[in-house]
């Protein structure tokens, strides 16, 4: 790396979903020098690019990713997937292009972020899409990512029953899921041009920008620590094998997500005091809520073993999503149903592959969007090749464990319907008495309940009279000067939507807001 020697202007670390815009974005300003550091690999050339960032259709979990795993619940880790290349995990993700509403932002806004309220953000969702169904005041045109939602012809018969399932059940019809105040069903959005590439932030934003020579990528770089001096950041130290690099700057800003970022910073004695002194390191700032407060949305379901002639091997995941609001609920479309085409035990839910007697399942997915339980991201060494404790802690929190039980009747009865019911063989773990039972019910979740890869709010954006926020709203991390984060892990709240869109959005708002300082 020619780096040594050459100041920049500003270094954003992580090549993400949000990392990536953010970069692209500070650097159009030419007088900018902009260096975009980045742990996994970079594929500039399209015909370079690996299948498994290509293929919409399979979410790539290995080729490129940093081999997590977390604590789901008591006793049981869970892989815990996170995308390592230039693109981060919106190259290796599922393609669902939901937008958080109206309310999430709000909520955002309430708790001392107002430059997050929803007709803050908008603007920001609207400028990185091509939406290729719908225009008008609420989506974008001409934009990096593009945006289609599945034709009903294209979508495999049990995707269609599915939409006459629900529709039969009373849930409204919706053509457009990114339309702030749509609730029911109806067909999927994906970031995708054509009906099986995935867009990526990687592959949406770079190509137009690569003779820009203001904007350094530096791949295969991973960052050990951010270089403070009299609570200044000044640069980051890299690491490679044994050797260390220092590159420098006038700010430094961390997009390497909700795992990454809470990581750098520990790493660099930015945390709560008394693990950062664990860990053998000064503390540059005592902040309490770095990896605290992770918040994932966690997924059950209800699933069955397909029968001959009716498996979906090579199709989407998902070509439908029903948004309602849990019984007794007051938050809008806080539970997700999917129809999942198929899921592979081979790579996800391995556990479940001899109970199933087979490689595949398909059913109905129930994504609790507004989870109560919080967990928690530490770290036992400063090796940045260590991984980072997870504790995802999903249902310890009472409130939890009632929704979740709500959505798994709600999604028995769908997946009981005969035109779903019809395609499957047996279900898997589940009948009629898990239903009738408490104590039934609760094994089931336990055993069953598993990560939808959007764990957010480890570096948790608000003022610096709450002792739980790590960042300001323009990603300022507090006590330290020249130091930002702008990424999935900022989000005080979660989101009720998957959350690819909204990181971005992060990395163009947060763009916005630094461009001016
Ligand atoms: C398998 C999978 C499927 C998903 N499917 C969907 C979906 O269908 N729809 C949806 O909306 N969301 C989906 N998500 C979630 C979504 O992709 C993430 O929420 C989003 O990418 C988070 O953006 P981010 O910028 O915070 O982090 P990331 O996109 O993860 O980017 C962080 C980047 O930082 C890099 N990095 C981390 N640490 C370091 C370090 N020390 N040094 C240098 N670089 C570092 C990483 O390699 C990575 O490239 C999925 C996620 C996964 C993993």
């Amino acid at each position: 790396m020619s780096i040594s020697g050459s100041p920049f202007d500003d270094i954003v670390v992580g090549a993400g979903a949000a990392g990536v815009p953010l970069a692209v974005r500070l650097s159009e300003d030419p007088a900018r020098r902009v260096a975009l550091v980045e742990a996994g690999p970079h594929y500039p050339a399209p015909a370079d690019m690996p299948q498994d960032l290509l293929t919409a259709n399979i979410m790539s979990m290995s080729a490129h990713d940093w081999q997590f795993s977390a604590r789901a619940v008591t006793g049981r880790a869970i892989r815990f997937p996170r995308g390592k290349v230039v693109g981060g995990s919106s190259a290796v993700g599922g393609t669902v292009a939901l937008r958080g509403i109206p309310d999430d932002f709000d909520e955002w806004a309430a708790g001392g972020n107002p430059q997050w309220s929803w007709e803050k953000v908008l603007p920001y969702y609207r400028v990185m899409e091509d939406d290729l169904d719908f225009g008008g005041e609420f989506h974008g045109s001409g934009g990096p990512i593009p945006i289609r939602r599945f034709p009903v012809e294209e979508m495999t018969p049990v995707q269609q029953a599915f939409l006459e399932v629900c529709t039969a059940h009373g849930f409204p019809w919706v053509e457009d899921h990114n339309h702030p105040y749509a609730t029911g069903v109806g067909p999927m959005p994906s970031n995708r041009r054509d009906p099986t590439v995935r867009i990526s932030t990687a592959m949406g934003y770079l190509p137009a920008v690569r003779g820009r020579q203001n904007l350094t990528i530096l791949p295969g770089a991973l960052v050990q620590r951010v270089l403070i001096r009299d609570g200044r950041a000044y640069g980051v130290e890299l690491v490679d094998g044994a050797r260390t690099e220092q590159i420098t700057a006038r700010r430094v800003i961390l997009a390497a997500g909700t795992i990454g970022s809470p990581a750098i910073l520990l790493r660099s004695g930015i945390g709560p005091a008394e693990d950062v002194r664990r860990l053998g390191l000064d503390v540059r700032a005592d902040l309490p809520g770095v990896g605290e407060g992770l918040n994932d949305h966690p997924r059950t379901g209800v699933f069955m073993t397909p029968r001959p002639g009716a498996e979906n091997f090579g199709e989407p995941v998902g070509q439908t999503v029903l948004r309602t609001t849990a019984p007794g609920s007051a938050e809008t479309n806080d539970m997700h149903y999917y129809m999942v085409n198929g899921f592979d035990l081979t790579q996800q839910f391995p556990d479940l592959r001899q109970i199933a007697g087979g490689d595949r399942i398909f059913g109905v997915m129930v994504v609790d969007q507004r989870p109560h339980a919080r967990g928690r991201l530490t770290l036992t060494s400063t090796d940045p090749h260590e991984h980072p404790r997870i504790d995802l802690n999903y249902l310890s929190d009472e409130r939890d464990y009632r929704t979740f039980t709500d959505g798994v009747r709600l999604a028995w009865e769908l997946a009981n319907a005969d035109p779903i019911r019809k395609r499957g063989d047996h279900f898997v773990l589940i009948d009629e008495s898990t239903l009738d039972s408490e104590e039934g019910m609760r094994a089931y979740l336990r055993a069953t309940v598993d990560s939808t890869y959007h764990p957010v709010g480890t570096v948790r954006m608000g003022p610096a009279t709450d002792p739980a926020a790590v960042v300001d709203q323009y990603g300022a991390v507090h006590g330290i000067q020249a130091l930002h984060v702008a990424d999935a892990s900022i989000m005080p709240s979660h989101v009720r939507a998957n959350t690819n869109l909204t990181s971005i959005m992060i990395g163009e708002r947060a763009a916005a807001l630094l461009g001016q300082r």
